[in-house]
């Protein structure tokens, strides 16, 4: 019942990632430091709530109220939690007296998504349990503010996976959102890592970036962005001819790719979200996503969330994760190789823990690097006009200058979320001049 937990790179020919990412990559052990949250579980837009202070509802006690082993209310039996702290559960059984579990449908640090039959609302729905552990739960409590926060500023469509309801069950918070389809991620993989079609990447980045300006406008950063943090709002998709194929893919579906039916997509994952402040520097993003200042120790801020947008966007055209490393060293070596070198005003602020990756005032590469290999998937690497040249027909030079303008080093220069939505491939102005 349990999914298979990767944590390391699997074989080279086989699936080249784990099946979700931790969000602060393999590197770093580090989880963002809790803030002040709400203590109150509530059904979000709805009558009704119950407040922590005062009696806790019958069907979030759990012990006593067994009754040779099977709950008057319908709860499973108690269970202890596995070793890392996450709820163990049979599916079948209930969450509460309101939800049924019907599937998993992902993992991540945080906890387990669950797909559960809300009796009440009488749909499905998609139940995060987060682990039952003290910085796990803090950093929930934070997420369901920025959930609560987001909801309350939609006018409709912002982009953000919708929070329906919370509650504290056995020392798990669990989070209750509208039930989504797979995430872009997922889907590549299934896929075979074959690129999106062009028009698909321009709804998805559209999408994606008002998102992220919907969110920066509220003064919230994202801070982990990624593929599979953001998912299709429906699993439908068709089977299309695909001339150039797969050499990933099996023999007798290379010439076969899925298109999603619906371009629409929703970001989720808010518990790494963080309101701005001055003197942020500590490390965030999953490694493939992460921006050069955050690398660098130069501090962030928005600027972080439209480098992932950048990356993420090569990869839908792609299919592939464009900075394939797990190393700081390498991964800068590689974003000189695709973007040029990184500007001298940059290297010469870096910070004492990244001062080891310069010398002479320049990025002490190749002589610093690794292995033969790694100096090898450096090289491995085009230029960015030439990685989008090889994978997208129509459209590619506003695509180009559009990532040119999202993956600036100097976070300042970078475009704004806003500013990319007026951008050509956005606008088709170019069409009509
Ligand atoms: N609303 C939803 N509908 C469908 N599936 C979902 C939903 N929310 C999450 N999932 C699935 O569960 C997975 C884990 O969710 P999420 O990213 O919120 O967990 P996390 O523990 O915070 O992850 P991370 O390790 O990135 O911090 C997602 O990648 C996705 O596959």
């Amino acid at each position: 019942m349990e999914m298979e937990r990767v944590t390391e790179f699997p074989l080279a020919h086989l699936d080249r990632r784990p099946r979700k990412r931790a969000r602060l990559g393999w590197d770093v052990s580090q989880v963002p430091k809790a803030q002040v949250g709400i203590f109150c579980g509530q059904e979000v837009g709805s009558i009704t709530s119950y407040a922590s202070s005062g009696a806790t509802p019958d069907h979030i006690i759990s012990s006593s109220l067994f009754v040779k082993g099977v709950a008057r209310n319908g709860s499973p039996p108690w269970r202890e939690d596995d070793k890392d702290g996450h709820y163990m559960f049979a599916i079948g059984e209930n969450l509460t007296s309101r939800y049924k579990i019907h599937s998993k449908m992902g993992e991540g640090t945080f906890g387990q998504v669950l797909e559960c039959w809300d009796r009440e609302r009488k749909e499905m729905v998609a139940i995060k349990i987060v682990r039952g552990i003290k910085k796990y739960r803090e950093a929930a409590m934070i997420e369901i503010e920025v959930l609560q926060q987001l909801g309350k500023h939609d006018k409709g469509g912002n982009r953000c996976v919708q929070i329906r309801n919370w509650f504290d069950y056995r020392n798990h918070i669990c989070i209750v959102f509208e039930k989504l389809g797979p995430s872009l991620y997922d889907f590549l993989r299934k896929n075979n890592y074959r690129s999106f079609p062009i028009d698909l990447v321009r709804e998805i980045g559209r999408q994606l970036l008002e998102c992220v300006a919907f969110m920066h406008d509220l003064h919230l950063i994202h801070t982990d962005l990624k593929p599979e943090n953001i998912l299709l709002v429906s699993a439908d998709y068709i089977k299309v001819l695909d001339y150039k194929g797969s050499s990933r893919a099996p023999k007798e579906s290379s010439y076969l790719k899925r298109v999603p039916k619906s371009s629409a997509i929703k970001v989720i994952d808010f518990g790494s979200t963080t309101y701005e402040r001055q003197d942020q520097n500590y490390i965030v993003s999953t490694r493939h996503y992460r921006a050069p200042e955050v690398i660098l120790g130069l501090g962030w801020s928005y600027p972080c969330d439209i480098w992932s947008v950048g990356c993420i966007l090569v990869e839908l055209c792609t299919g592939e994760a464009l900075f394939q490393t797990h190393e700081n060293l390498e991964h800068l070596a590689m974003m000189e190789r695709v973007f040029g070198p990184l500007p001298q005003h940059m290297l010469k602020r870096i910070d004492r823990h990244a001062e080891k990756y310069i010398r002479r005032g320049r990025l002490d590469w190749p002589e610093g690097a690794t292995s033969r290999e790694s100096i090898k998937a450096v090289l491995k690497l085009p230029r960015l006009q030439n990685l989008v040249m090889q994978h997208v027909d129509h459209s590619a030079g506003d695509l180009i200058h559009l990532l040119q303008g999202l993956l600036r080093y100097e976070p300042s220069d970078r475009l704004t979320a806003r500013e990319a939505l007026r951008h050509p491939f956005f606008t088709g102005d170019h069409l009509r001049r």
